[in-house]
């Protein structure tokens, strides 16, 4: 099996992590995990979420892409792609949809980047609050230009992604597994 990495975008709290760990307990996705600045949220550990990092640190890691995120640092690996590879064929990873486009260019049909989409941003403010995001947190980043930005599929992205409405999870499930499986064989 050709290896693949599944990109999971959008905004936030559209439901990307949700679907990552849907992809890795579904189909035993290695988890490409990525390095931030951000500070841990309370259910966050170290190397299991996130790599979390200090600006100093950060800095001294080899990055595929990195970017800034609503004042944070985040990037991604070549050592950990390559390393999720080992284990197994496909990997998945949460990124911006700047690092989607990133990963698009970079790694062409290795790359599978399905974007997820929540119309409503009452709920995706709703979905961050019912997660236990601190409330001056989610209001910085519901002000940040990346968050609308993502709000929406990138042109460039248009006829080269998937697109799922998450609004039913259910549903959302029945997609991805509709989407993987024309990648296995
Ligand atoms: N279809 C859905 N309907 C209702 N709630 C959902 C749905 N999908 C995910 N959620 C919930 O919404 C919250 C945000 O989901 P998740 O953490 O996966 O989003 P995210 O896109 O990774 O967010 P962020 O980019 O901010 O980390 C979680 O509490 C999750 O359980
Ligand atoms: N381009 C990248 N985006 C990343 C990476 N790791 C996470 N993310 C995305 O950042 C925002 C904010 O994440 P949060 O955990 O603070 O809510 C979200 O869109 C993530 O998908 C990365 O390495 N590169």
């Amino acid at each position: 099996m050709e290896n693949r990495v599944f990109v999971i975008t959008g905004a936030a709290g559209s439901g990307k992590t949700t679907v990552r760990n849907y992809l890795h307990d579904h189909f035993n996705m290695t988890k490409v995990i990525t390095h931030t600045t951000r500070p841990p949220r309370s259910n966050e550990r170290n190397g299991v979420d996130y790599y979390f990092e200090t600006r100093l640190s950060f800095a001294k890691n080899h990055y595929l892409e990195s970017v800034e995120y609503a004042g944070n640092l985040y990037g991604s690996s070549y050592e950990g792609l390559q390393n999720a590879w080992k284990q197994t064929p496909f990997a998945c990873i949460v990124l911006d949809t700047a690092g989607a486009i990133t990963y698009q260019q970079k790694l062409g049909t290795k790359a599978v980047i399905i974007f997820l989409k929540v119309g409503d941003t009452q709920e995706l403010q709703e979905r961050m609050m019912v997660r236990g995001d601190d409330t001056a947190m989610v209001a910085k980043r519901v002000k940040s230009p990346e968050y609308h930005r993502d709000l929406e599929m990138p042109a460039v992205l248009k006829g080269k992604a998937f697109e799922i409405v998450n609004q039913n999870l259910a549903a959302t499930k029945k997609r991805v597994d509709r989407i993987v499986t024309t990648y296995l064989n």
